[in-house]
C-alpha cells in the first residue's frame, strides 16, 4: 500500500511545498542516511537540510538508495537547503549551491533560503571567532545576497529562493529592492514562541511561513536542564491525552492547522512515523486557542553571542 503523503501549498511563484518535512540539524552523519530512508518510505517527500548541518553528503545517500529502490523519483522529492552566513558576497551564493547540490548528488534544489540575514566573516571556518572566541563579521548586505539568490533561480539551480531568521523589516527591504519574491520565511516557530504578528504580516506579502523546531528543539546544543520542556508542558500533555495523540503531533497539527509549513527533526524511526500522523485529527478552536496562550517569547534560537551584528534580527518586534 502507498503511504499517505503530507498536502502541499501553493507558494506565490505557483510552485507546491510539502506543508510537512524532516528537519536535519543535529542529526549525526551515522544515523541520519537511515532515518531519511526510514522518513521516504514512511511518506515523507520534504527534506529540510542546510550546509552547515555538515550531513547534507549522508542525506544525499538516502536520497540516491530511495530513488534506486523505485520508492520515488527525483521530482516526487522537495529538498531545501540554506546558504550559510559565511557566504553572503554576492558571488559565492551559486558556488556555495552547487557545493550544496554536490553534496546532496543533485542536479537542483526545490528551495535554497539565506539561512540568517547576518553574514561572518569569509574564506574562514563555518564559526569565524577570534582568540577571544568573539565572532568575526562582515557587513555584506543581504540585497547583495539575495541578488546571488536570484542569479541561481536564473541558472536553473533551484526552483525557488527564500529566506530564514528575517524580521518583517528585512523582509520589506527585501522585497522593495528584488527582482524575485521570496516565497518563505524559515523561523522558529512552537506554542513558546508562535509568531502571529510575523505569520499575520507574512501572510498579507503571500509569504509563506516555515516553522522550524516546532518541537521547542530539546535536543540544541546550549539548552540548559532548567529550561522549559515544550513537550512535557502540562496543557499541552493533557491535550494530547484527549486526542489520544503525542504532544509532539499536537505540536506539529497546530502548525499546520494555522497553514504553517512545519519541518520536525527526528532520527527515531517511531517518532519519524507519528510524527507524520497528524493529518487524520483536528483540534478544536479552543485547543488551538489554548496552546496559543502559551506563548511566552520562548525563544530558543537567540544567537545572543551575534546580537551585535547590524543585521541581527531580533530587535524588532517582529
Ligand atoms: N533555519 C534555521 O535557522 C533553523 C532551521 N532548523 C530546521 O528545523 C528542524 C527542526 O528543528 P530542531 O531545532 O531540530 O528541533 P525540533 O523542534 O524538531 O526537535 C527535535 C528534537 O525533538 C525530538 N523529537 C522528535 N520527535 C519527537 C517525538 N515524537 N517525541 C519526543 N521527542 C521527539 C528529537 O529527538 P530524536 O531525533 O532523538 O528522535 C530531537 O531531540 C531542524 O532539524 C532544521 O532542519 C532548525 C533550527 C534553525
Ligand atoms: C540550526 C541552525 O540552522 C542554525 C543554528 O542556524
Amino acid at each position: 500500500m502507498s503511504p499517505k503523503l503530507a498536502p502541499s501549498v501553493k507558494l506565490n511563484n505557483g510552485k507546491k511545498m510539502p506543508i510537512h518535512g524532516l528537519g536535519t540539524w543535529k542529526s549525526k552523519p551515522g544515523e541520519v542516511t537511515q532515518a531519511v530512508k526510514d522518513a521516504i518510505a514512511c511518506g515523507y517527500r520534504h527534506l529540510d537540510c542546510a550546509l552547515v548541518y555538515g550531513n547534507e553528503a549522508e542525506v544525499g545517500v538516502a536520497i540516491k538508495a530511495k530513488i534506486e529502490d523505485g520508492t520515488v523519483k527525483r521530482e516526487d522529492l522537495f529538498i531545501t537547503s540554506k546558504l550559510w552566513n559565511t557566504f553572503h558576497s554576492k558571488s559565492l551564493v551559486v558556488p556555495t549551491l552547487k557545493e550544496s547540490l554536490t553534496n546532496l548528488g543533485l542536479d537542483y534544489l526545490d528551495l535554497y533560503l539565506i539561512h540568517w540575514p547576518m553574514g561572518y566573516k569569509e574564506n574562514a571556518e563555518l564559526f569565524p571567532k577570534d582568540d577571544k572566541g568573539k565572532f568575526l563579521f562582515t557587513d555584506v548586505d543581504y540585497l547583495d545576497t539575495w541578488s546571488g539568490m536570484e542569479d541561481a533561480v536564473a541558472q536553473g539551480l533551484t526552483k525557488s529562493i527564500g529566506v530564514s531568521n528575517y524580521n518583517s523589516e528585512q523582509i520589506q527591504r527585501t522585497l522593495d529592492n528584488c527582482k524575485i519574491k521570496p516565497v518563505t520565511n524559515q523561523i522558529e516557530c512552537h506554542p513558546y514562541l508562535n509568531q502571529k504578528k510575523l505569520i499575520d504580516w507574512c501572510r498579507t506579502k503571500n509569504i509563506y511561513i516555515t516553522a522550524y523546531s516546532p518541537l521547542g528543539s530539546p535536543d540544541r546544543p546550549w539548552a540548559k536542564p532548567e529550561d522549559p520542556l515544550l513537550l512535557e508542558e502540562p496543557k499541552l500533555v493533557a491535550i494530547a491525552e484527549k486526542y489520544k495523540r503525542t504532544p509532539a503531533q499536537i505540536a506539529i497539527r497546530y502548525q499546520v492547522q494555522r497553514d504553517v509549513i512545519v519541518i520536525p527533526k527526528s532520527v527515531t524511526k517511531s517518532r519519524i512515523e507519528s510524527n507524520l500522523q497528524v493529518f487524520d485529527f483536528k483540534l478544536s478552536s479552543e485547543d488551538m486557542k489554548t496552546i496559543d496562550s502559551f506563548d511566552c517569547n520562548g525563544r530558543a534560537l537567540h544567537l545572543d553571542w551575534v546580537k551585535e551584528h547590524k543585521y541581527w534580527p531580533f530587535n524588532t518586534e517582529f
